[in-house]
């Protein structure tokens, strides 16, 4: 494997985060070297995108005298932790050796060990951990179990990278639901179709497959009914190694097409909600056809949300039209935004905008966004935020 040269540590960092405080950490010296192992086990981390949940997107890389002897990721639930995987391919060289973990290691016994005690076992000297887990299991547990047992353990190497890779994860922790990604694309004009509702496509390609690699990140993508019958969308990542979320279609009359991309399930799941009293007839044919049916007495963003953190979800991601968007935002169904935006005018009174009705009178009362950021996606901009009152 690589060898890599020992760096003199050149920056010190120091978290914001109060679980970090509470977490015993004493000293927390960064260097590059420790940076580069950190942003490996966040590359590590990432081949398992969009299959881990509930559980985090974890990566760790065992060193020993500058070389990398091991590697590991968590590959989904119920598997064996990233550190896991680590230790075994380090083997006999794990001891004596630093390991570097995207995530404090697990103190608790889930559907695995904790992962404490394997590296403790391991021999381990020195472990460097990225972001410390908000899982009330967990929370600093890890951290002081290590340091109990005399093992030195630096906490939040590249730990902005760490959180930004595990959003959805800590907002399912701290707020018992996924998190709410609001994506769409509009004209410099904030239209999201013409006023005849035709809309592809308002982003160039590279903006698209952008979304494709969103969509291949997140649990699920919801739409309404509107979207199936106008747009006919089959909302995939479209890369075949790549995970496909859950596509859900909320529709209370199911006044649905019978054709249409989504009821072809065989390369990724379909979910419909509909209410109590809707058509038995139609959901007999999606289900005959492999779509998975779910029956509300209130279908709502709220309901849906609940279902879907039952499910064990952790990003949502809502490609809806205006009207569901507007509904999402007012239910706090939603928390980032991610706006493509095109360099092009359409026009049109009517035309649809991305966001509706959200019974707004002045704009003392606009909802700003925090954390906000933007970056240029091929011809079009792509600018992000979050709703206030998130922690993550
Ligand atoms: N290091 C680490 C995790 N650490 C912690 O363990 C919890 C899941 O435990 P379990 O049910 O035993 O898999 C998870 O919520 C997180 O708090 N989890 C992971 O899935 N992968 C890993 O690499
Ligand atoms: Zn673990």
């Amino acid at each position: 494997m690589d060898k890599h040269p020992e760096i003199s540590p050149t920056s010190l960092s120091f978290s914001q985060d109060p679980l970090v405080e509470q977490a015993v950490v004493t000293e927390k010296i960064a260097n590059d070297f420790d940076s580069a192992m950190m942003l490996r086990c966040l590359e590590l981390a990432a081949k398992a995108l969009g299959r881990t949940s509930p559980n985090p997107l974890v990566g760790a890389v065992v060193v020993q005298n500058g070389e990398v002897v091991g590697e590991g990721f968590h590959p989904r639930a119920g598997e064996p932790h990233a550190e896991v995987f680590a230790l075994k391919a380090a083997g006999e060289r794990a001891r004596g050796s630093t390991i570097y973990v995207s995530l404090e290691p697990c103190n608790h016994y889930g559907r695995t060990p904790p992962c404490s005690e394997a590296l403790i076992n391991a021999g381990v000297s020195k472990v460097v951990v990225g972001m410390v887990d908000p899982n009330p299991l967990v929370a600093g547990g890890g951290i002081a179990r290590l340091r109990a047992a005399g093992i030195e353990v630096v906490v939040g190497v590249e730990e902005a990278a760490c959180r930004r890779l595990n959003e959805g994860f800590i907002h399912r922790i701290l707020y018992q639901r996924p998190l709410g990604i609001l994506k769409y694309a509009m004209t410099l004009d904030g239209k999201i179709a013409t006023t005849s509702g035709h809309s592809a496509w308002v982003t160039n390609q590279d903006a698209r497959a952008e979304v494709h690699r969103l969509r291949a990140a997140c649990d699920a993508v919801i739409i309404g009914g509107n979207t199936v019958r106008q747009d006919n969308p089959d909302l995939t990542s479209h890369n075949c190694d790549a995970h496909n979320p859950l596509r859900v279609v909320m529709s209370r009359s199911l006044n649905l097409p019978e054709q249409a991309r989504l009821w072809n399930t065989s390369q990724a799941p379909t979910l419909v909600l509909t209410e109590v009293g809707s058509s038995q007839t139609f959901q007999n044919m999606l289900r005959e056809k492999g779509v998975e049916v779910v029956e509300f007495r209130s279908l709502t963003p709220e309901q849906v949300m609940t279902h879907l953190y039952e499910r064990g979800f952790c990003s949502v991601l809502w490609e809806c039209g205006g009207i569901l968007a507007a509904n999402a935002i007012a239910q706090g169904a939603v928390q980032k935004i991610m706006a493509f935006i095109a360099p092009k005018i359409i026009g049109g009174n009517h035309a649809p905008t991305p966001v509706g009705d959200l019974g707004l009178t002045s704009m003392t009362q606009a909802l700003p966004l925090e954390r906000v950021s933007w970056r240029i996606v091929g011809s079009d901009c792509l600018v992000e935020g979050y709703l206030p009152s998130v922690v993550n």
